[in-house]
């Protein structure tokens, strides 16, 4: 095989690895926000308020330190959680709006 074809077979390969994992990504995902939803309505019925920003804290720090012993940078670990949690925050103020409708 020339050293293209080479290169091409390998990058099918660690593609593949790639598809594999943004999948799972996927389903951890989904299923974060299937837990989350859960705590929204809790959250929702009981009168407590949408966001905690100390439990945020806590698990910035928490990823933080994880990220760092993964060799992933604690900055991009950081960053995509907030992202996440930013998303479940709006849905669950969304779920209080809806209760007050
Ligand atoms: C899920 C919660 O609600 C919010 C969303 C969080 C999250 O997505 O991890 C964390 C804290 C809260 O701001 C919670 O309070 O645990």
């Amino acid at each position: 095989m020339c050293p293209q074809d080479e290169a091409r077979a390998e990058l099918l390969r660690l593609r593949g690895s790639i598809d594999n994992m943004d999948s799972a990504l996927v389903h951890l995902l989904a299923e974060r926000f299937k837990v989350t939803k859960r705590v929204g309505e809790l959250k929702a019925a009981a009168g407590l308020p949408p966001a905690d920003t100390e439990r945020e804290a806590q698990q910035i720090a928490r990823l933080r330190a994880l990220a760092v012993d993964a060799d992933l940078d604690p900055e991009f670990a950081e960053k995509f959680l907030t992202f996440i949690v930013t998303e479940v925050v709006r849905h669950h103020e969304r779920l209080v709006a809806e209760q007050r409708e």
